[in-house]
């Protein structure tokens, strides 16, 4: 049977993602159009535990899905973490009679998600917004794409310099236990190899490649490095191979959070349209503890603990593969 909905809450938790904007748009939008008072909570959970939860109409979300961020601001909030916090969280919520609450964010986001969901029987829906990439049942997470796309025009650039002058470049992109952004960024970019949090590279196995460059004339090379990689970040890792390795002038970039923001790209323009939308319908015909996400191009529901367990599937072993035969 259809749960009688009338109120539901939208919030954005966790990093910024380009396209939770048009996200949030379309969950509002989406409540609005079928008779939900809507209401959006600011900076993640932390706004559920001090009220700053507020009313928001078609209007509240006018011009905005072209804009990177988040219009309802994030946070990485501890105090979520606690009874004490969860609880006063329900009270404001369960003060405004708020039935359904749409989470925008990463694992972390719903891991939160979750244990409020359990412990106060709240009905929440997930919609996957990281630029990690890494949530099992949606092939893309929201801001993703935007993301790549910026790190691969940067590392563009940084080409250039690196051929123009014959250096060897470590550049360092995000994703403190998620490797898609650097292994796909490897690969599109046409870099020499790449360094994942998930899977061992010997610093051996890296410098024999280089070598191989070298002796095979390459006059120049780069080196992807995932900022959560086992033997450290960029800088660290180019000491390490400098002291053994000394072909090339070598220099460090590290890309940091200029790889967050920016408005996002069409496709996380219309991922963000098409999950917020569903998300809310979802949450109205009795849907909860899911969710939804991309998978060939259909939006599907997967349950929040799978998305949660399953994620590991997302490092292609034979990608990596791949960006060795096609950097010799
Ligand atoms: N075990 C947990 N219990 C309750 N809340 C949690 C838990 N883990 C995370 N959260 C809440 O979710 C928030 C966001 O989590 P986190 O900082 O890991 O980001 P995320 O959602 O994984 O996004 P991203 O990785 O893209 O930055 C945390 O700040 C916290 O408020
Ligand atoms: O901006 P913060 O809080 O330092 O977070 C950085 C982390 O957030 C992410 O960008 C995901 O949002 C990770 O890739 C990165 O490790
Ligand atoms: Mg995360």
């Amino acid at each position: 049977m259809k749960p009688n909905i009338k109120n539901i809450a939208v919030l954005t938790s966790g990093g910024d993602a380009p396209g939770m904007n048009a996200c949030i748009r379309a969950v509002v939008r989406t409540g609005i159009y079928n008779g939900i008072n809507m209401f959006g909570v600011l900076q993640g959970y932390q706004g559920l535990i001090s009220n700053n939860i507020n009313p928001m109409d078609a209007r509240s979300v006018s011009n905005i899905i072209h804009l990177g961020g988040t219009i309802l601001k994030t946070a990485r909030c501890l105090e979520f973490k606690t009874d004490e916090g969860m609880a006063l969280a329900y009270e404001n919520m369960k003060a405004r009679d708020i039935d359904g609450l749409v989470v925008i964010g990463g694992d972390g986001t719903f891991t939160g998600a979750k244990r409020f969901g359990e412990k106060f029987g709240i009905r929440v829906m997930g919609v996957p917004g990281t630029i990690d990439n890494d949530l099992y049942g949606s092939d893309f997470t929201l801001g993703y794409d935007t993301a790549i796309n910026t790190v691969i025009e940067a590392i563009d650039k940084i080409r250039d310099t690196a051929d123009s002058h014959d250096r060897l470049f470590f550049i360092e992109v995000m994703g403190r236990d998620s490797g898609c952004i650097a292994l796909r960024s490897a690969i599109s970019s046409g870099a020499e190899a790449v360094l994942l949090p998930e899977k061992e590279t010997s610093l051996n196995e890296l410098i024999s490649m280089l070598e191989t460059g070298a002796s095979t004339k390459k006059t120049s090379s780069i080196v992807i490095v995932s900022e959560g990689h086992k033997d450290g970040g960029a800088y660290e890792v180019a000491k390490k191979v400098k002291e053994r390795f000394n072909h090339y002038d070598t220099k460090v970039t590290i890309l940091g959070h200029l790889q967050r923001g920016g408005s996002p790209s069409s496709f996380d323009r219309i991922l963000g349209s098409r999950l917020g939308f569903a998300a809310v319908n979802e949450l109205l015909k009795g849907n909860t503890m899911e969710m939804v996400g991309l998978r060939g191009n259909e939006v599907k529901t997967t349950s929040i603990e799978e998305a949660l367990t399953r994620h590991t599937f997302k490092l292609e072993s034979d990608l990596l593969e791949m960006t060795k035969v096609l950097s010799i």
